[in-house]
């Protein structure tokens, strides 16, 4: 008789919702679907060049109470149509977080905040605001981290991210090269690069890969490839958003063939880590953009309700609109900051209109 030797550390298995029964639970309407339609579309002609605005991912750094994801997505709908001409807002709606070591990993993983893991809950959380997002005309965008996660929710994303900690993981790469929307890959959490020029190169190509049908079975995947995938540079051991790391970053993707051309964080190590510092980071990007820069097609900025962070499990009730994970700008701030940005881009036309004059 042999002995047990498989899933001798597995505590727990429960049955998963399928996408097909999520999908048939709550099915994108015909407004949600024109919106992700109309922001895919976007942003496909700011990377080929032929729109000249640029893109402003924004919003939380992860989502934890929905009420006030909705709240701020009201605000960032108004600035959207106040700024259509110079900016293609979309809304940052992060569920899914990669930790460093441990910690709450969203609200896919973790709904309830409270080690309840109840997923079946987060996956229906997450659709239901997705929808209620899609419905008022704003496009959205997240990090797909877990690879069964898209087939539930990415019908109802116009933009995703591959993070700093999974941008050279091949399975990742194979998931962007399946994704019907467009891609940005973080440069490493060390500040490499090439990692994320490798891996816009790796999700171009088909694969074929282990994956998650409609109906929950296992299944072998093919891809067609993504054309429509970038790099952001989110800093690494110091910050890479001014203009000699963007010339470095684009005279490296040309070399290696793809298209010299990014999205730059304001946040995460390009603001060491300190909210209050995007400000200053935004304007330094806006500054190039206003001298002309073509090749930042795109900013992100981690913003909420309200200012910085708090600690989830602390003392008292949480406040309302604060970010659990890392520190954010306020409204205020976010709308100052985009404001200067649709600014820069009305600069850059301008200026090019005296060069060609
Ligand atoms: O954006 C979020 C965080 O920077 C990322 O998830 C890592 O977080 P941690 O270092 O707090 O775990
Ligand atoms: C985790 C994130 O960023 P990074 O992968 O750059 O650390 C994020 O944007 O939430």
């Amino acid at each position: 008789m042999p002995i047990k030797t498989q899933n001798l550390r597995v505590a727990k298995m429960q049955e998963l919702t399928t996408p097909a029964e999520l999908r048939a639970q709550l099915p994108i309407s015909e407004a949600a679907s024109l919106t992700v339609e109309g922001g895919r579309n976007a942003i496909q002609r700011i990377l080929k060049g032929e729109d000249d605005r640029v893109i402003a991912v924004t919003g939380p750094c992860s989502i934890h109470d929905t009420e006030a994801a909705l709240d701020y997505a009201r605000k960032l709908q108004a600035l959207r149509v106040e700024c259509a001409d110079t900016l293609e807002i979309v809304m940052r709606v992060y569920f899914e977080k990669p930790r460093t070591i441990g910690g709450w990993k969203g609200l896919i993983n973790d709904p309830f905040l409270d080690g309840s893991f109840a997923i079946n809950d987060g996956l229906l959380a997450a659709r239901e605001l997705l929808l209620e997002i899609n419905e008022m005309g704003l496009p959205v965008g997240t990090e797909f981290l877990d690879t069964a996660v898209p087939q539930y929710v990415a019908d109802l994303v116009s933009w995703a991210a591959i993070g700093a900690r999974t941008t050279e993981s091949q399975i990742h790469r194979e998931m962007a090269s399946g994704l019907s929307c467009p891609v940005g890959f973080k440069n490493g959490t060390r500040g490499n690069i090439q990692i994320a020029i490798d891996a816009v190169r790796s999700s171009a190509q088909p694969h074929h890969f282990m994956g998650l049908s409609e109906g929950g079975q296992a299944a072998i995947v093919g891809t067609s490839g993504n054309p429509d995938c970038h790099v952001i540079l989110r800093g690494g051991e110091g910050t890479n958003y001014d203009e000699a790391s963007v010339d470095t970053f684009c005279y490296t993707a040309e070399k290696d063939g793809i298209r010299p051309q990014v999205m730059i964080d304001a946040s995460h190590a390009n603001s060491g880590k300190l909210p209050e510092r995007q400000p200053e980071v935004l304007a330094n990007v806006g500054g190039q953009i206003a001298r002309g820069d073509h090749r930042i097609m795109g900013v992100m900025v981690e913003s909420n309700l309200v200012a910085g962070a708090q600690k989830l499990g602390g003392e008292g009730p949480l406040v309302y609109g604060q970010s659990i994970t890392d520190g954010c700008i306020d409204w205020a701030t976010t709308q100052d900051c985009l404001r200067e940005l649709s600014d820069n881009v009305r600069q850059r036309r301008g200026a090019l209109t005296r060069k060609a004059s």
